[in-house]
């Protein structure tokens, strides 16, 4: 399948993944992942074709946009916004101590939002993608804004097995 974008064209074809499989994609600039991702998604919609019967398998995702901090209310406090959007997330233990307390975010709970560094609304932002139950987890830019030592955590403590 394509999906076209202005002058941009993306061809896709068909590939399999199994459970609790980490695939990393990385290439230049422009060459069409976040289109990808966010045709996974069911952000957007592939080219229609006449005839063809390839469809995107129905998946529940959990994505983590590439530019953090649009859709959040940033006169919010974190503590807040996480008990709303992830409660059972930041209850359990396993999530606890594989997110949570290598990211940091404890020390984050009683800051607003629009007072976070870049960083840190970066880290709070992968809190709360990680937290959702979903069978896909789509993340996007997940080290940028991150220091080198919260990259490395980032890339190994997000990628274990979460809460379902
Ligand atoms: N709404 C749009 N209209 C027209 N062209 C678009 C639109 N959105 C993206 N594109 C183009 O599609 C191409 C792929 O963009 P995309 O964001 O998928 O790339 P990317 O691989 O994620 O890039 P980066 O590594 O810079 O984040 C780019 O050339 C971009 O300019």
């Amino acid at each position: 399948m394509t999906i076209t974008r202005g002058n941009f064209r993306l061809k896709v074809v068909e590939g399999e993944f199994t459970d609790s499989q980490i695939i990393v994609m990385l290439r230049e600039n422009g060459t069409g992942k976040t289109t990808f991702l966010h045709m996974l998604a069911g952000l957007l919609k592939p080219d229609s074709v006449e005839g063809s019967d390839m469809e995107i398998p129905k998946f529940n995702f959990s994505y983590k946009q590439e530019r953090i901090g649009i859709k959040l209310e940033f006169e919010c406090i974190v503590e807040m916004l996480l008990c709303e959007k992830i409660p059972d997330a930041i209850r359990n233990p396993h999530f606890l101590s594989n997110v949570f307390e290598p990211l940091l975010i404890r020390k984050l709970m009683d800051k607003e939002l629009g007072d976070l560094s870049a960083g840190e609304l970066q880290k709070v932002a992968l809190t709360l993608c990680l937290g959702k139950p979903a069978d896909i987890y789509p993340i996007n830019e997940p080290s940028t804004y991150l220091d080198s030592e919260q990259c490395i955590v980032a890339s190994t403590n997000t990628s274990r097995p979460r809460i379902k």
